[in-house]
């Protein structure tokens, strides 16, 4: 089950200001990927489930976070039902993430007491998740709204806390935007964890670009 209470999750997640996100069926090259962001700072991870074995690799992953990264928080994105969200659940994801609203998939969270992040795409969808219980919501695909949707949102809703994904990059430009809007927390998926990074392997240069972004984020907070 979770290691983490949904307070400390969304304590971290809005500190961090970032959601690194990958997937990836190698639970070997997952674990270095891992470790990367780690040793660049982050303690909050989202693991896709977007492909064979994922809950078997995730289950790997979780395991060697809470045995070698100490206080680093694991989570499960593109969680696309609630049977696979509960089953997640029970390998220990401490936040589900997921494309679309879903009340079943809220249902399930919410009883284990677990954070959930939709993804919604109007007001209504945004004011509904929060109905249900939700303190951040997805706002997917982030790129394809961009920072003057979350301005929109803010006025009416200045309670709302966001995190756009898809389309996002560690670049100033971008995530000053997003800041500057007002969001939360941004994920980051392909821009950060990109193939080629994959491809060669470049941990180091992964850890150098998590350590940078996030002391970015900090400064673009100040
Ligand atoms: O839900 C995750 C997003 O599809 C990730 O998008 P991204 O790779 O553009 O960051």
């Amino acid at each position: 089950m979770a290691q983490y209470s949904r307070i400390e999750v969304a304590s971290v997640m809005k500190e961090q200001g970032m959601v690194p996100l990958f997937f990836h069926s190698d639970v070997e090259l997952g674990k270095k990927l891992l470790k990367a962001c780690y040793d660049g700072g982050g303690r909050l991870l989202e693991f896709t489930s977007r492909g064979d074995f994922a809950f078997e690799v995730f289950g790997e992953l979780n395991k060697y976070a809470t045995k070698e990264l100490p206080g680093m928080i694991m989570g499960v994105g593109s969680v696309t039902d609630a049977a696979a969200a509960s089953l997640y659940m029970q390998l220990g994801a401490n936040f589900i993430v997921t494309p679309v609203l879903r009340e079943d998939i809220a249902v399930v969270c919410n009883r284990r007491k677990v954070l959930w992040s939709p993804g919604c795409g109007s007001l209504t969808e945004i004011a509904r998740a929060e109905e249900l219980g939700c303190e951040i919501v997805k706002l997917f695909p982030g790129g394809t709204y961009g920072p003057g949707f979350v301005k929109g949102i803010k006025g009416p809703q200045p309670w709302t806390s966001i995190m756009p994904t898809g389309g996002v990059s560690p670049t100033e430009d971008n995530l000053k935007g997003w800041f500057d809007a007002g969001v939360t927390c941004v994920g980051m998926g392909s821009n950060l964890i990109s193939k080629e990074v994959i491809a060669n392997k470049d941990y180091a240069g992964l850890e150098k670009t998590v350590r940078e972004t996030l002391d970015l984020i900090k400064r673009l907070r100040k």
